[in-house]
């Protein structure tokens, strides 16, 4: 029998609703992953209805928790580790620590790092210190990247004029080290307006993916997450990152889908799950 991969997520917890790993454990479960959800803050709700209670986990408390299990003899199950909102470079670096832990117990340990910064335009944004640790630490170690158009603008340092563009600048991640780009929200000026569109740069090849874009009164949140946490959990059941980039737009359409017939702001994750397993639609990659 095929052994179920481990993955250890650490991001932000909401208690009501859907973003960080309120997103994404559940959809990697469902798909068949094993998640270790370490919660870098638990708030009440996503900071888009303008008001949360609760904490930011000490950063300190990360590789410790890490070590707990290496001191039960677990650690070496850990085949990934994603990384997502984090609330202050302290943290990202206590984060970078506790994967140098697991490369000892597991050397083949992935990890992805979806550089969360926030939309300007949602009212959430990073502290530079994060953006400068995510640019000049976080990306050298990762083994994926999964930014958004922001967050590849601001890794690059300007926006983009074209598709061609963009594709530049998720290529220049690569030469920073990682072994694939995830951009999970492409928008560059001439962008059809009726798409959604994504993109995923290798080592061998660019590829270019489309999807409808629904139409929402106000934007989902968490659908950035939900996307990370997939692509990771389907590489780590075997799939190549071509096939786990379309498996991913695919299962995150379902979501979409079904938080739109429902008229919801949170993500329909539950009612969704079905789909999330098994996507009704495929959405090919085209090779650029
Ligand atoms: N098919 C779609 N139609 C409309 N909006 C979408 C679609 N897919 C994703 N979105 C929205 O696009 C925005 C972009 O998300 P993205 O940049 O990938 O990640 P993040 O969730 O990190 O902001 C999100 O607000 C999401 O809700
Ligand atoms: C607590 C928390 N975590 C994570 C996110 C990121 O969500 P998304 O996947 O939409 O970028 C948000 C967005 O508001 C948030 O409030
Ligand atoms: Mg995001």
């Amino acid at each position: 029998m095929k052994r179920t991969p481990h993955l250890l997520a650490i991001q932000s917890h909401v208690v009501f609703g859907h973003a960080g790993n309120s997103a994404a454990v559940f959809p990697i479960q469902r798909v068949g992953v094993n998640v270790w959800p370490l919660n870098t803050v638990q708030f009440s709700n996503h900071t888009q209805y303008g008001q949360w209670a609760g904490e930011v986990l000490e950063s300190a408390q990360i590789p410790a928790l890490v070590e707990g299990i290496a001191t039960i003899g677990e650690l070496g199950r850990c085949d990934a580790v994603l990384s997502g909102y984090l609330g202050s470079a302290a943290q990202g670096r206590a984060i970078l620590q506790g994967l140098a832990r697991i490369k000892a117990a597991n050397p083949k340990v992935l990890y992805l790092c979806d550089p969360v910064m926030g939309h300007p335009e949602k009212g959430c944004s990073v502290a530079p210190e994060v953006s400068h640790f995510l640019l000049e630490e976080a990306a050298a170690v990762a083994d994926f990247l999964c930014p958004n158009q922001l967050e590849l603008n601001s890794f690059a340092g300007y926006p983009p004029r074209s598709l061609q563009d963009c594709v530049y600048m998720a290529r220049s991640l690569l030469a920073r080290g990682p072994q694939a780009v995830l951009v999970k929200h492409l928008d560059y000026p001439g962008k059809a307006a009726d798409c959604f569109e994504m993109l995923l740069v290798t080592a061998e090849a660019n590829w270019h993916l489309q999807r409808p874009l629904l139409a929402f009164p106000r934007q989902p949140v968490g659908v950035g997450d939900l996307t990370s946490g997939l692509f990771l959990a389907r590489l780590l059941l075997g799939d190549e990152p071509l096939a786990a980039f379309e498996f991913t737009a695919a299962a995150v359409h379902e979501v979409l889908l079904e938080t739109q017939a429902c008229a919801s702001w949170e993500l329909e994750l539950v009612r969704a799950q079905d789909r999330i397993a098994h996507p009704r639609q495929r959405f090919a990659a085209v090779r650029l």
